[in-house]
């Protein structure tokens, strides 16, 4: 069978076209939540890429593959995703949605950081979108229900920025307790203040962490290493790093800590999690460092712990409106607290660099970029947050007239059934399902394939009720 001879149209909810109209058309677990648990490596199945007897799954024109990248994407991700001869078009900031809507109409494949709101009213825009690459962490950024039950696959970094958030961590600690912020601004405007009131050593102080995922864990490790005590709260039961101990409630945190610093994800349970009693809890003079999401802190409600002085200081990285890109766009227009928080004393305010190093950006570029690209072209789910984990080893040379079925599908009874009659017309070598809540992934290898015979195996699997979206990769 001539490679490439045929392209699938795979996106679900269409009208399948013809084949023959169809050159420029073409058919990605859970992260791990605590240090603990079994972390993904780096997406690595691009070595099968790389092994020479391994088969290019690509029944399409590469070039045809529309990729935008907004948020500045790190080049790293834009050289691997060029390579594949992908379209790529690159963006330094997020769009605003009406601009959105147009892009994502034509595009297979999207990256985006942590500013691009894909909603369910974007996305059902997205004619033709297959793959989602969050090249962050954060995925509170995109509706990963509605994705999924469109067949749209979602993957992000779990941990590349991890150490780089906790490291600015340790100098806003260290910048807090020494007012820095405060005293390098008064020199830049010309004052001179030598003062140790109310300045301290971090050494023998309480860190509390709130949430002791990958952030939390590594921040643990650093912070003892000065001579904090570390306390933990997490939702989940976790071993502690050195001779950190996990609180069994918030407020008992709330109650020791002497910095309190959040790394919990935006969900339901964790917006406005702190707010007017948790800052009464507090021990006066205690800090409030949140890097996690704006929607965790009530900051209003901070604003009114720092000015009664109830908080010595605080250092914010993220907040609940954030500017879609750099400019002098940090204002009441965004957030209606902004000037009064401007205007407090020791609260240092960051433009959500937490993983803005170099290090953490080209490692999420190389991460994500090969998460996308081994799932547009091999189909496979490793890593990906919203679909269950599938995956089948490389399909080699030696077996030119087999191809891969991908078959995206309600998670409803009978399926199964269904689909393997239609396979059933070949032999089929290896075989995975899985489903995570409604949706459900099959990936099969079948062997003895004609090319006269794809088309009809692709619309018989389109034309089964249970369909979501069907490739056919070969
Ligand atoms: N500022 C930045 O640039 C930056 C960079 C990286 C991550 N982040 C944010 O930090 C968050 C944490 O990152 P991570 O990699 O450590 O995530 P993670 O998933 O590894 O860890 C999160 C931890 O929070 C715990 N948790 C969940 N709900 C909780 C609750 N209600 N109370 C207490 N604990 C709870 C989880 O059990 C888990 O252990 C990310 O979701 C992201 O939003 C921000
Ligand atoms: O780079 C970003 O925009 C987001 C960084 C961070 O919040 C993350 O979720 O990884």
């Amino acid at each position: 069978m001539p490679s490439e001879a045929l392209n699938i149209p795979v996106r679900g909810g269409h009208a399948a076209q013809d084949i023959g109209e169809v050159s420029n058309s073409f058919g990605g677990n859970e992260v791990s939540t605590s240090p603990t648990a079994t972390f993904h490596s780096p997406a690595n199945s691009l070595g099968a890429l790389r092994k020479p007897s391994a088969k290019q799954l690509k029944p399409f024109n590469t070039q045809d593959i529309k990729v935008l990248l907004l948020e500045n994407v790190n080049e790293t991700g834009q050289t691997i995703l060029k390579g594949q001869k992908y379209q790529v078009e690159a963006l330094k900031s997020s769009l605003p949605e009406d601009q959105l809507i147009e892009k994502i109409k034509d595009v297979h494949v999207i990256g985006i950081r942590s500013k691009t709101k894909l909603t369910a009213n974007v996305l059902k825009h997205a004619k033709n979108l297959i793959v989602i690459g969050c090249f962050c962490i954060g995925t509170n950024q995109v509706d990963l229900q509605y994705a999924a039950e469109s067949g749209i696959a979602v993957f992000n970094s779990p941990f590349s920025n991890s150490r780089s958030v906790a490291e600015l961590m340790i100098g806003e600690i260290i910048c807090l307790a020494r007012q820095l912020g405060d005293r390098s601004m008064e020199l830049h405007n010309g004052t001179w203040a030598k003062v140790s009131a109310g300045c301290w050593e971090v050494r023998g102080k309480t860190l509390g962490i709130i949430g002791y995922g990958h952030v939390g864990s590594q921040l643990s490790v650093l912070a003892e290493a000065m001579g904090m005590k570390v306390i933990y709260y997490d939702v989940i039961n976790l071993m502690g790093l050195g001779t950190a101990t996990q609180v069994p409630k918030l407020e008992d945190l709330l109650r020791q800590a002497d910095f309190v610093t959040l790394h919990v994800p935006e969900i339901e349970d964790t917006k406005g999690m702190i707010s007017t009693k948790e800052f009464e809890q507090m021990r006066k003079g205690a800090y409030l460092l949140n890097a996690s999401r704006g929607s965790v802190v009530d900051i209003p409600a901070l604003i009114k712990a720092s000015q009664s002085g109830k908080l010595a200081g605080a250092a914010l990285d993220v907040y609940p409106n954030e500017p879609g890109g750099n400019g002098p766009n940090f204002n009441a227009e965004l957030n209606d607290f902004t000037e009064e928080l401007r205007k407090l004393k020791n609260v240092l305010l960051t433009p959500h660099i937490g993983g803005s190093t170099e290090e953490a950006q080209s490692a999420i570029g190389v991460e994500v970029a090969e998460a996308l690209v081994n799932y547009v072209n091999f189909g496979t789910t490793v890593g990906a947050v919203n679909m269950p984990e599938v995956s089948l080893r490389s399909l080699t040379l030696e077996e030119p007239n087999h191809v891969r079925v991908v078959y995206i599908h309600k998670n409803v009874p009978g399926v199964l059934r269904k689909v393997n009659e239609i396979l059933g017309d070949h032999n089929v070598d290896k075989q995975m399902t899985d489903s995570r809540g409604d949706v459900a992934y099959l990936m099969a290898d079948i062997s003895d394939v004609n090319a006269n015979d794809i088309r009809g195996l692709y619309q018989s699997l389109e034309d089964l009720g249970s369909r979501i979206m069907t490739r056919v990769l070969y």
